[in-house]
């Protein structure tokens, strides 16, 4: 089956949600919503929800969106004024748009299963996109839990003397490509294929992994570099270019029942593996997308070139 029709909706989707996030960006400084489990969101997380949902359920009216932000949360009458700026900064794609259609765009991402479904993360790296620093947007369709299509728009990214602002697609069997946000001529992307930019990604956030036990990893598998600290799924982009060998991502000393959300990682994991790489959990399984919004068969998330990915699981396992 091609998925021809998929990527080009998930391309535009994308591509319109990457530009009202760079608008809020730019015009004035994002300020942070805290939601209940005290993580921060943006009226940019919002309305990037709103447009990529509403672009789904026009073109794919039968397909569920397992998407990160909830519209109960920014329908609250306390939200009053967010709801109306969410709706502003979408006002300038869509003219007529009201506050109860944005709702319900943003409520259409609140499927909890399916088989073949979309999984997005409107904004991810919502901390880097705070820090003006790197964060992404991520759309993913999955089939039988099969990844099938994954579209990353990385805004803040520069790689190989393109961007800031690159756009990484990957369709099942036919490759991963990479392009700037402004031009659409792609490029096909590949893993470093031999021991060039012998180094590895993290997060950031050290609440986000096990920063000494990564770097211990590392070690041992022959990376004496230090690591290059990134927000969000562009670290996949990282590993899938090339400009690192290694994402690794263990479960934090302070979270350690945490369970990864399927947003953070379907489109990034399409994406290495259509360029030639490895992604598994840290005991070497695969990750899972058949339970729902989370990887609860999966713990750590290990990103590699492939050549490093077995002496990476077997450094974890002693
Ligand atoms: N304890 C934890 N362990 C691992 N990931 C976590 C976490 N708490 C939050 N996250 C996830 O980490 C993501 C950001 O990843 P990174 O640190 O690689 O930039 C967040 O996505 P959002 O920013 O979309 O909320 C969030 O879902
Ligand atoms: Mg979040
Ligand atoms: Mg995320
Ligand atoms: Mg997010």
């Amino acid at each position: 089956m091609s998925y021809e029709r998929e990527k080009i909706i998930a391309i535009e989707a994308v591509l319109a949600a990457t530009q009202l996030c760079e608008q809020v960006r730019q015009q004035i400084s994002p300020a942070a919503i805290e939601k209940k489990d005290k993580s921060p969101v943006t009226i940019a997380d919002y309305g990037s929800q709103a447009l990529i949902c509403r672009a789904l359920a026009e073109a794919f009216p039968q397909d569920p969106v397992i998407a990160e932000e909830e519209a109960a949360a920014l329908g609250s009458a306390e939200m009053k004024l967010q709801l109306q700026q969410v709706t502003d900064s979408i006002r300038q794609v869509i003219p007529t748009v009201v506050p109860a259609e944005v709702l319900n765009w943003i409520g259409h991402g609140s499927a909890q299963s399916g088989d073949r479904y979309w999984t997005l993360d409107p904004i991810d790296g919502t901390k880097g996109f705070l820090r003006q620093d790197q964060y992404a947007v991520a759309l993913a369709l999955v089939e039988a839990g099969e990844i099938k299509v994954g579209v990353l728009s990385c805004p803040a990214l520069s790689l190989n003397g393109l961007g800031p602002g690159l756009l990484f697609t990957a369709v099942r069997g036919e490759g991963a490509t990479m392009r700037s946000l402004e031009n659409e001529a792609s490029q096909p992307i590949q893993v470093a294929q031999g021991t060039q930019n012998l180094r590895f990604v993290e997060s950031v956030e050290s609440g986000h992994g096990n920063q000494s036990q990564q770097s211990a990893i590392a070690q041992t598998v022959g990376i004496t570099a230090p690591s290059l600290r990134m927000d969000s799924q562009a670290k996949y982009a990282a590993v899938a270019t090339g400009e690192a060998a290694l994402y690794l991502r263990l479960p934090s000393p302070k979270t350690p029942d945490y369970r990864e959300k399927i947003w953070d990682h379907a489109a990034g994991v399409i994406v290495v593996e259509e360029a030639g790489g490895k992604v598994t959990d840290m005991y070497g399984q695969k990750l899972d997308f058949t339970q729902g919004a989370k990887l609860v068969h999966n713990q750590g998330v290990i990103v590699s070139n492939g050549r490093l990915h077995d002496q990476v699981i077997a450094a974890l396992a002693t």
